[in-house]
């Protein structure tokens, strides 16, 4: 499976893709994206942003845990508390990639501030497990899931035959089987709360899969231009 199915029609997810398809057309065309499908984008352009993506896949685990520990299913726990686990090996994962691919050493590594966007987003994910409802909690994780399958398979199918392409680690992740049936389950998941939700949760939970999905926008060119504080000479 690269591409995965359109989601049932008439259903959250179906509708919350018609709304955002605007924006996740920017995000497959931009400049980030395209260099990573063609492979020509820069490894320290790419180096940035695994170490941000490290962090943030710390703040994605700890939405989904808070998400795990108020699901009123235990299939549903159980799913998002393995997503948070999955999500924390990957950090793992990367974190160890860090010194075998960019020769980073943990001084350096903790030398790189997180930028803006990315605290922006962990922020904004941290803030929906503490004090929005249940459903919107669900509707802001779940760009996490299906734009990155979104993004890893239209590269992926663009690209054909991905060997010895320099992102294909990146490529293969998000575009694989194992990570499209975790979209599948977000997703049918996302429909089922938001079918049992009232008019008012539901249209906070489509308020908060854009903002969710405008962040995802954000993240990638937050990369693309190396993004700083432009406060911090002031504090140096
Ligand atoms: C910013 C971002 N969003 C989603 C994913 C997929 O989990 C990721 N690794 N990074």
């Amino acid at each position: 499976m690269s591409t995965l199915p359109a989601p049932p029609a008439g259903g959250f997810c179906a509708e919350a893709w018609d709304r955002t398809a605007g924006l996740q057309k920017a995000i497959e065309e931009h400049p980030f994206n395209v260099a990573l499908a063609d492979g020509s984008l820069q490894r320290d352009v790419f180096a940035f942003y695994i170490v941000q993506d490290a962090r943030y896949l710390v703040g994605f685990a700890q939405a989904l845990s808070a998400a795990a520990a108020r699901a009123d299913d235990a299939v549903d726990a159980a799913f998002l508390a393995g997503a948070a686990q999955g999500a924390l090996i990957e950090e793992r994962r990367l974190h160890a990639g860090y010194v075998a691919e960019f020769g980073l050493t943990d001084e350096e590594i903790a030398g790189i501030d997180t930028s803006p966007t990315c605290l922006g987003y962990t922020s904004y994910l941290r803030a929906c497990a503490l004090t929005e409802s249940y459903p919107v909690l669900l509707a802001a994780i779940l760009p996490c899931f299906w734009v990155y399958q979104h993004v890893g398979s239209t590269i992926l199918d663009a690209t054909g035959d991905i060997d010895g392409h320099p992102y294909k680690a990146w490529i293969t992740t998000y575009a694989d089987d194992e990570f499209a049936e975790a979209v599948l389950s977000a997703r049918e998941l996302t429909d089922k709360v938001a079918a049992r939700a009232d008019e008012a949760t539901r249209e906070q939970m489509f308020a908060a899969f854009a903002r969710a999905t405008e962040y995802e926008w954000l993240f990638w060119n937050s990369a693309w231009i190396k993004e700083t504080w432009p406060t911090a000479k002031f504090l140096a």
